[in-house]
Protein backbone atom coordinates (compact mmCIF):
# COMPACT_ATOMS: atom_id res chain seq x y z
CA UNK A 1 0.00 0.00 0.00
CA UNK A 2 1.42 3.42 -0.86
CA UNK A 3 1.96 5.78 1.95
CA UNK A 4 -0.24 8.60 1.29
CA UNK A 5 0.87 12.81 2.47
CA UNK A 6 4.32 13.86 3.21
CA UNK A 7 6.27 12.20 6.11
CA UNK A 8 9.81 12.98 7.12
CA UNK A 9 11.83 11.63 9.40
CA UNK A 10 15.08 12.27 11.47
CA UNK A 11 16.02 14.69 8.85
CA UNK A 12 19.50 15.93 9.55
CA UNK A 13 21.53 18.48 7.25
CA UNK A 14 24.78 19.74 7.35
CA UNK A 15 26.23 22.20 5.38
CA UNK A 16 29.97 22.29 5.59
CA UNK A 17 31.47 25.29 4.69
CA UNK A 18 35.20 25.16 4.29
CA UNK A 19 36.28 23.04 7.65
CA UNK A 20 33.01 23.87 9.16
CA UNK A 21 30.39 21.82 9.25
CA UNK A 22 26.73 24.07 9.95
CA UNK A 23 24.03 22.08 11.29
CA UNK A 24 21.12 23.61 9.48
CA UNK A 25 18.65 20.71 10.56
CA UNK A 26 18.34 18.52 13.23
CA UNK A 27 16.71 15.22 13.40
CA UNK A 28 13.68 17.08 12.25
CA UNK A 29 10.52 14.91 11.85
CA UNK A 30 6.57 15.85 10.34
CA UNK A 31 3.59 14.17 8.99
CA UNK A 32 1.47 15.77 6.81
CA UNK A 33 -2.02 14.00 5.93
CA UNK A 34 -3.60 14.53 2.58
CA UNK A 35 -6.29 17.33 3.40
CA UNK A 36 -3.92 18.73 6.07
CA UNK A 37 -2.42 22.71 5.81
CA UNK A 38 0.37 22.81 8.33
CA UNK A 39 2.64 26.20 9.00
CA UNK A 40 5.97 26.33 9.76
CA UNK A 41 7.00 29.60 11.46
CA UNK A 42 10.11 30.13 12.87
CA UNK A 43 13.03 33.38 13.13
CA UNK A 44 15.29 33.78 9.89
CA UNK A 45 18.60 31.89 9.97
CA UNK A 46 16.88 28.53 11.77
CA UNK A 47 16.45 26.71 8.87
CA UNK A 48 13.08 26.91 7.65
CA UNK A 49 14.08 27.29 3.47
CA UNK A 50 16.68 24.15 4.20
CA UNK A 51 13.73 22.17 5.27
CA UNK A 52 11.04 23.41 2.75
CA UNK A 53 13.82 22.61 -0.03
CA UNK A 54 14.31 19.15 1.46
CA UNK A 55 10.43 18.63 1.19
CA UNK A 56 10.08 19.76 -1.59
CA UNK A 57 13.30 16.93 -3.36
CA UNK A 58 15.45 19.88 -4.39
CA UNK A 59 18.42 19.28 -1.85
CA UNK A 60 19.08 16.09 -0.25
CA UNK A 61 18.84 15.39 3.45
CA UNK A 62 22.33 14.54 5.26
CA UNK A 63 20.69 11.34 7.07
CA UNK A 64 16.79 10.94 7.66
CA UNK A 65 14.29 9.79 4.91
CA UNK A 66 11.20 11.67 3.30
CA UNK A 67 8.48 9.85 1.86
CA UNK A 68 6.13 11.66 -0.64
CA UNK A 69 3.33 9.73 -1.47
CA UNK A 70 5.08 6.68 -1.12
CA UNK A 71 8.52 7.59 -2.69
CA UNK A 72 11.38 7.31 -0.52
CA UNK A 73 13.12 10.19 -1.75
CA UNK A 74 16.90 8.97 -0.71
CA UNK A 75 16.83 5.79 -2.88
CA UNK A 76 15.85 7.91 -5.84
CA UNK A 77 18.01 8.57 -9.02
CA UNK A 78 18.27 12.82 -10.10
CA UNK A 79 16.01 11.55 -13.23
CA UNK A 80 13.22 10.02 -10.86
CA UNK A 81 14.21 13.15 -8.27
CA UNK A 82 13.13 15.61 -10.96
CA UNK A 83 10.15 13.52 -11.78
CA UNK A 84 8.54 13.77 -8.76
CA UNK A 85 9.14 17.36 -8.24
CA UNK A 86 7.65 17.82 -11.41
CA UNK A 87 3.96 15.46 -10.72
CA UNK A 88 4.23 15.13 -6.88
CA UNK A 89 4.77 18.55 -5.70
CA UNK A 90 3.32 22.10 -6.56
CA UNK A 91 5.27 25.23 -5.18
CA UNK A 92 4.05 28.42 -4.34
CA UNK A 93 6.61 30.78 -4.21
CA UNK A 94 7.46 34.34 -2.24
CA UNK A 95 6.41 36.00 -5.59
CA UNK A 96 4.56 34.39 -8.71
CA UNK A 97 7.65 33.96 -10.90
CA UNK A 98 5.01 34.03 -13.83
CA UNK A 99 6.15 33.87 -17.08
CA UNK A 100 5.96 38.09 -18.27
CA UNK A 101 5.08 37.30 -22.01
CA UNK A 102 2.27 34.18 -20.77
CA UNK A 103 -1.32 34.94 -20.44
CA UNK A 104 -2.90 32.93 -17.50
CA UNK A 105 -4.23 29.78 -18.98
CA UNK A 106 -0.91 29.49 -20.60
CA UNK A 107 0.80 30.30 -17.75
CA UNK A 108 -0.58 26.77 -16.30
CA UNK A 109 -0.68 24.88 -19.89
CA UNK A 110 2.89 25.30 -19.81
CA UNK A 111 3.66 23.14 -16.83
CA UNK A 112 1.66 20.47 -18.74
CA UNK A 113 3.56 20.48 -21.69
CA UNK A 114 6.24 20.04 -19.89
CA UNK A 115 5.22 16.88 -18.48
CA UNK A 116 3.64 15.55 -21.66
CA UNK A 117 0.94 16.48 -24.39
CA UNK A 118 -2.03 19.26 -23.44
CA UNK A 119 -5.02 17.68 -23.80
CA UNK A 120 -8.43 18.61 -23.98
CA UNK A 121 -8.92 17.71 -20.88
CA UNK A 122 -6.09 19.59 -19.65
CA UNK A 123 -7.02 22.79 -20.77
CA UNK A 124 -11.06 22.34 -19.06
CA UNK A 125 -8.80 21.55 -16.06
CA UNK A 126 -7.02 24.66 -16.14
CA UNK A 127 -10.02 26.64 -17.20
CA UNK A 128 -11.78 25.13 -13.98
CA UNK A 129 -9.20 26.07 -11.70
CA UNK A 130 -8.78 29.08 -12.65
CA UNK A 131 -12.44 30.00 -12.41
CA UNK A 132 -12.24 28.20 -9.02
CA UNK A 133 -9.39 30.89 -7.50
CA UNK A 134 -11.77 34.03 -8.88
CA UNK A 135 -9.64 34.27 -12.30
CA UNK A 136 -12.02 33.30 -14.84
CA UNK A 137 -12.34 36.44 -16.55
CA UNK A 138 -8.57 37.17 -16.82
CA UNK A 139 -7.61 33.71 -18.67
CA UNK A 140 -6.23 35.83 -21.64
CA UNK A 141 -4.48 38.69 -18.85
CA UNK A 142 -0.93 38.65 -18.87
CA UNK A 143 0.49 39.24 -15.59
CA UNK A 144 1.58 43.16 -16.20
CA UNK A 145 -1.99 43.22 -16.10
CA UNK A 146 -2.55 41.50 -12.65
CA UNK A 147 -2.86 42.81 -9.66
CA UNK A 148 -0.23 41.27 -6.84
CA UNK A 149 -3.19 38.89 -5.27
CA UNK A 150 -4.29 37.93 -8.82
CA UNK A 151 -0.55 36.90 -9.66
CA UNK A 152 -0.61 35.12 -6.53
CA UNK A 153 -3.62 32.95 -7.20
CA UNK A 154 -1.90 32.16 -11.35
CA UNK A 155 0.29 30.69 -9.24
CA UNK A 156 -1.05 28.53 -7.21
CA UNK A 157 -3.97 27.48 -10.20
CA UNK A 158 -0.22 26.82 -11.59
CA UNK A 159 0.70 24.74 -8.77
CA UNK A 160 -2.28 22.47 -8.84
CA UNK A 161 -2.26 22.00 -12.66
CA UNK A 162 -0.43 18.63 -12.76
CA UNK A 163 -2.79 17.89 -9.48
CA UNK A 164 0.23 17.01 -7.19
CA UNK A 165 -0.08 15.02 -3.55
CA UNK A 166 1.85 18.13 -1.84
CA UNK A 167 2.05 21.20 -1.86
CA UNK A 168 4.54 23.65 -0.45
CA UNK A 169 4.50 27.18 0.15
CA UNK A 170 7.34 29.42 0.95
CA UNK A 171 6.09 33.05 2.17
CA UNK A 172 3.36 33.05 -0.42
CA UNK A 173 1.89 36.25 1.36
CA UNK A 174 5.19 38.07 1.21
CA UNK A 175 4.23 40.83 -1.31
CA UNK A 176 0.20 41.31 -0.40
CA UNK A 177 -1.54 44.00 1.87
CA UNK A 178 -3.71 42.09 4.75
CA UNK A 179 -7.22 41.68 2.60
CA UNK A 180 -4.84 39.88 -0.48
CA UNK A 181 -2.87 37.76 2.23
CA UNK A 182 -6.03 36.65 3.54
CA UNK A 183 -7.57 35.88 -0.29
CA UNK A 184 -4.84 34.11 -1.15
CA UNK A 185 -4.07 32.14 1.92
CA UNK A 186 -7.94 30.95 2.12
CA UNK A 187 -8.07 29.88 -1.31
CA UNK A 188 -4.97 28.03 -0.73
CA UNK A 189 -6.58 26.17 2.26
CA UNK A 190 -9.63 25.86 0.62
CA UNK A 191 -8.15 23.84 -2.16
CA UNK A 192 -5.93 22.02 -0.07
CA UNK A 193 -8.80 20.69 2.19
CA UNK A 194 -11.39 20.12 -1.86
CA UNK A 195 -8.35 18.41 -3.35
CA UNK A 196 -6.81 16.56 -0.57
CA UNK A 197 -3.69 17.59 -0.44
CA UNK A 198 -0.85 17.41 1.82
CA UNK A 199 0.51 21.42 2.51
CA UNK A 200 2.84 23.07 4.40
CA UNK A 201 3.69 27.02 4.66
CA UNK A 202 6.62 29.02 5.60
CA UNK A 203 5.10 31.96 6.80
CA UNK A 204 6.20 34.93 9.32
CA UNK A 205 2.81 36.36 9.08
CA UNK A 206 0.73 35.82 11.80
CA UNK A 207 -2.52 36.68 10.03
CA UNK A 208 -2.09 33.29 8.24
CA UNK A 209 -2.20 30.70 10.71
CA UNK A 210 -5.80 30.70 11.23
CA UNK A 211 -5.96 28.82 7.89
CA UNK A 212 -3.96 26.21 9.19
CA UNK A 213 -4.67 23.07 11.16
CA UNK A 214 -1.32 22.63 12.94
CA UNK A 215 1.53 25.47 13.90
CA UNK A 216 4.97 23.84 13.59
CA UNK A 217 7.92 26.39 15.24
CA UNK A 218 11.54 25.70 14.12
CA UNK A 219 14.28 26.98 15.70
CA UNK A 220 18.17 26.18 15.60
CA UNK A 221 17.19 23.61 13.39
CA UNK A 222 15.14 21.86 15.04
CA UNK A 223 10.92 21.50 14.62
CA UNK A 224 8.42 21.59 17.47
CA UNK A 225 4.52 21.66 17.30
CA UNK A 226 3.72 25.20 18.53
CA UNK A 227 1.09 25.32 21.30
CA UNK A 228 -1.13 28.06 20.62
CA UNK A 229 -0.66 30.24 23.83
CA UNK A 230 3.39 30.27 23.56
CA UNK A 231 2.76 31.05 19.77
CA UNK A 232 5.29 33.52 19.35
CA UNK A 233 5.71 34.65 15.50
CA UNK A 234 9.01 36.17 14.78
CA UNK A 235 8.39 39.13 12.20
CA UNK A 236 11.32 39.95 9.61
N1 LIG B 1 24.25 26.75 1.20
C1 LIG B 1 24.58 26.95 2.48
N2 LIG B 1 25.84 26.79 2.90
C2 LIG B 1 26.17 26.99 4.21
N3 LIG B 1 25.28 27.32 5.17
C3 LIG B 1 24.01 27.49 4.80
C4 LIG B 1 23.57 27.32 3.44
N4 LIG B 1 22.23 27.55 3.38
C5 LIG B 1 21.86 27.84 4.64
N5 LIG B 1 22.89 27.81 5.49
C6 LIG B 1 22.86 28.04 6.96
O1 LIG B 1 21.91 27.12 7.53
C7 LIG B 1 21.12 27.75 8.53
C8 LIG B 1 19.62 27.68 8.16
O2 LIG B 1 19.38 28.52 7.01
P1 LIG B 1 17.95 28.62 6.26
O3 LIG B 1 18.17 29.49 5.06
O4 LIG B 1 17.44 27.27 6.03
O5 LIG B 1 17.08 29.40 7.35
P2 LIG B 1 15.67 30.17 7.19
O6 LIG B 1 14.93 29.89 8.44
O7 LIG B 1 15.05 29.78 5.92
O8 LIG B 1 16.08 31.68 7.12
P3 LIG B 1 15.30 32.88 6.32
O9 LIG B 1 13.97 33.04 6.98
O10 LIG B 1 16.24 34.04 6.55
O11 LIG B 1 15.24 32.48 4.89
C9 LIG B 1 21.66 29.16 8.68
O12 LIG B 1 22.62 29.16 9.71
C10 LIG B 1 22.32 29.42 7.34
O13 LIG B 1 23.37 30.36 7.47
Amino acid sequence: MTTSGLHISNVTKYYTEGSNKISALERVSISVEPGELVAVVGPSGSGKSTFLSIAGALLKASEGEVNLNGHLLSKLSDKKLSNVRLKEIGFIMQSSNLVPYLNVLDQLLVVKKMSGRVRAADRAFAVQLLEELGLGSKLKSFPAELSGGEKQRTAIARALINNPNVILADEPTASLDTKRAHEVVSLIANEVKSRRKAAIMVTHDERMLEYCDKVYRMEDGRLSLAEPAKLEVTHV
